[in-house]
């Protein structure tokens, strides 16, 4: 599908983005674990959750009425899951990926994991090294970094103490799924703290975790409980719509219902120190996520550094700031995020590419970019989405304030997080 976006500006209106892609997975994935029903409601429909689910179906999962309204997980239990009579085709996602990986060493069962082209171009290694060190068995190409990948099964896990290299959800998260099926208790050391779902989630369900500054630690076999669970709006996706209503004139949107949980909320950082009229209304805490809705005004907004501890707690965003960066009077750097290279796609390259096909002066870094603003967004051409949904929304949202309209060839992908993205700015 090809998206042709046209200039656009007064977006006004109260809306709600989709459900929160990060916390969706882990609903599944915890309720499957869990014993009982878990009740999730906000569920996030795009299809990265999507493979999830058929995934847990694959070992065995009943998941009833999958979709935003109620939907039902009747849980096995931590050892109750069976063994997949096929290969788990998770798609073009690296959460369910690696966070599976950890999961299914402790199963007693063999699996193999892939994904499409994407997906099996990502590191692999960053999870299957930690979990090996832990008696997790994995085969595949460069030494299990890339899918597809076997996991032996059937091995009786050990504890670990991981001190992590990379400031990674899913690298932390991987190995407290896997300390979930080991003796003892297993903790996981960040280099600056990334988005703490997981640990959250694990002690909603009634595991037991504790957190020391960057030091999380679990202690295996619990027993984890069914819950309700209520998806906040996902911050990734609102803040699409929030830099929509930052550089377009005479806007104003209210956006429901956004998940703010600290370790995501970098973006907001971000664009206040940008002089960015954000407005945080209704503050209240869900599920242990604090959630409010945001109130976005069309802003002149000024230059930054954004850069490290600050970038795991935006990792996803950087594409849309980068866009609101070429709107800022001065030099924006990012920097400290070459994590953005084994994305979906290269992220970095592809933003710097596709802004200089639309007109904007950009200087690519290893690890980031720089932009001097403001600078007019040209338009008039087309331009590529590598089949990443982050970098397709990123070039729609600069499409708005373009001189001329754009298109986005192969920007499907948005579903991948966003579905009901284009419907969205186009009732705004
Ligand atoms: O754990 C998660 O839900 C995620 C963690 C992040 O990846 P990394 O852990 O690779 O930084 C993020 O980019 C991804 O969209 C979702
Ligand atoms: C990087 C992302 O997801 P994943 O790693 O789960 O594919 C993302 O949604 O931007």
């Amino acid at each position: 599908m090809e998206l042709k976006v046209e200039p656009k500006s007064k977006l006004q209106g109260q809306v709600k983005v989709p459900g929160d892609k990060s916390i969706s997975h882990r609903a599944v994935m915890l309720g499957s674990l869990a014993e009982g029903q878990t009740e999730v409601k906000g569920f996030l429909t795009g299809e990265d959750c999507l493979s999830t689910v058929r995934a847990f179906e694959q070992l065995g999962v009943k998941i009833e009425g999958v979709g935003e309204e109620r939907m039902i997980i009747h849980g096995c239990g931590l050892n109750g899951l069976t063994e997949p009579d096929n290969v788990l085709d998770l798609g073009n996602s690296g959460t369910t990926t690696r966070l599976m990986l950890g999961m299914l060493a402790g199963q007693d069962f063999y699996s193999v994991v892939t994904g499409d082209d994407s997906l099996r171009g990502r590191p692999m290694a960053r999870v299957t090294d930690p979990v090996s060190q832990m008696g997790g068995q994995f085969k595949g190409r460069d030494d299990a970094n890339l899918l597809p990948i076997t996991v032996v099964g059937g091995q009786n896990l050990k504890s670990l103490t991981y001190q992590s290299p990379v400031a990674s959800a899913q690298v932390k998260s991987s190995i407290l799924l896997a300390g979930l099926y080991a003796k003892g208790v297993t903790k996981v050391v960040e280099p600056a703290k990334s988005r703490d779902h997981t640990e959250r989630m694990l002690e909603y369900f009634g595991a037991d975790i504790t957190v020391d500054g960057l030091t999380v630690s679990v202690t295996g076999k619990p027993k984890l409980k069914g819950k309700k669970v209520i998806v906040p709006g996902d911050i990734s996706s609102a803040a699409f719509i929030m830099v929509a209503g930052l550089i377009t004139d005479d806007s104003r949107i209210v956006l429901e219902n956004v998940g703010l949980n600290p370790t995501r909320a970098g973006v907001i950082t971000a664009l206040e120190k940008m002089d960015a009229n954000l407005e945080l209304i209704n503050e209240r805490e869900v599920n242990g996520e604090p959630i409010a809705d945001v109130v976005v005004k069309s802003s002149q907004l000024q230059a930054t550094t954004i850069e490290g501890d600050l970038i795991p707690l935006l990792i996803d965003e950087i594409p849309i700031l980068a866009v609101a960066a070429t709107q800022a009077e001065g030099k924006t750097i990012i920097k400290d995020a070459e994590e953005l290279r084994v994305k979906e796609t290269d992220r970095i390259a592809a933003m710097v590419k596709e802004l200089r096909k639309l007109g904007v002066e950009v200087t690519e870094r290893k690890d980031g970019l720089e932009i001097v603003g403001p600078q007019e967004i040209k338009g008039g051409v087309n331009c590529l989405s590598y089949h990443d949904h982050r970098v397709a929304m990123s070039l729609a949202i600069a499409g708005l304030i373009a001189e001329q309209p754009l298109k986005i060839e192969e920007a499907d992908c948005i579903n991948i997080s966003f579905p009901g993205f284009k419907q969205l700015l186009t009732d705004l």
